[in-house]
């Protein structure tokens, strides 16, 4: 049996061209343009790559973008500048500092530093405490993705065993936090593992739905799935200039139920749902 692709581009698209209308209609009832600032620190070219990508996600949405773009050698007071500067303008209303940012510069503080209302990420600790008080503000952009994609699919995922592979604060953590809350696309039975889980594949194979977020390339072999199980692969690692997953995608095809390809599963979603928090939080600083 081979398993069935859960297409994350066509279903990105479709979101894109909602989002379009809501966009629309937000500007003709407040004469607000929903604009997002970018922030790309330093000169990695797949980060150049990505933030383009998101620019031109808002311009096909109706929405405004900047990029606010600082070299290299940009000091952490000199990024925190600049974020106080966008956190005060009126006209910004989502603030998305590009990850990694460079090693002279702590990632917590500033991603701590950008205000919650603008916090398109979901990065910030307010935001993050409300989501898993289950009252969330923003939902994270990877695994709000990855969310929609499994409750799109078809699977069901009340009572059902997930494995989170990966308890990064911006995947695997929040993504296991979200699974177990009460509701739709919820309720699940979570395990998270991790660099320090013993019998890795062992408990992978009790899954029926698997997430794969490591940024390791073939973490997840064919011998480690559940058959039938519905499988996300959250990786986007390069490999010879290739675009790879986590999960061994050809021989994990022949086991699973369901799977998301790379490219084209959850990459397009992250930014679809990044699109939708540049508007709630336009929303959100827009009196209605
Ligand atoms: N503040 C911040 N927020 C992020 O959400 C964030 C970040 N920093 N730093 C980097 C990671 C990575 N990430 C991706 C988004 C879309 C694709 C995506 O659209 N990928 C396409 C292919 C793109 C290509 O070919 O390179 C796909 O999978 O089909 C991939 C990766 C967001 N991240």
């Amino acid at each position: 049996m081979t398993a069935k692709l859960i297409d994350g581009k066509a279903t990105a698209a479709r979101l894109n061209a909602l989002l379009a209308t809501k966009v629309a209609e937000f500007k003709s009832q407040t004469g607000v343009s929903p604009h997002l600032a970018a922030v790309l620190v330093g000169d990695d070219p797949a980060s150049a790559v990505y933030v383009r990508n998101k620019q031109r996600s808002c311009a096909s949405a109706g929405m405004l973008s900047s990029l606010h773009q600082l070299g290299s050698a940009t000091t952490q007071s000199e990024l925190l500048d600049l974020i106080a500067a966008l956190n005060a303008d009126a006209s910004v209303h989502g603030i998305l500092v590009q990850l990694p940012l460079p090693k002279q510069i702590d990632e917590t503080t500033v991603l701590d530093a950008v205000t919650p209302l603008k916090d398109v990420d979901c990065f910030h600790p307010e935001n993050v405490g409300l989501m898993v008080q289950g009252r969330p503000r923003f939902l994270p952009c990877t695994p709000a993705g990855c969310q929609y994609l499994i409750t799109e699919s078809g699977f069901e995922t009340a009572g059902k065993h997930a494995v989170v592979i990966g308890r990064s604060e911006i995947v695997g953590k929040p993504m296991a936090l979200m699974l177990v809350q009460k509701g739709r696309g919820a309720d699940a039975t979570v395990t998270i593992a991790h660099s320090r889980t013993k019998n890795l594949a062992e408990i992978s194979r009790q899954a029926d739905l698997l997430i794969a977020a490591v940024g390791r390339p073939n973490t997840v072999t064919a011998d480690m799935v559940k058959p039938g199980a519905c499988v996300i692969d959250v990786g986007t690692n390069r490999v010879d200039g290739k675009l790879v997953g986590d999960v061994d995608f050809a021989a994990v095809l022949e086991i699973a139920g369901a799977i998301t390809p790379v490219p084209g599963g959850v990459g397009p979603m992250t930014i679809a749902m990044l699109m939708e928090n540049t508007l709630t939080a336009a929303r959100l600083q827009t009196e209605s």
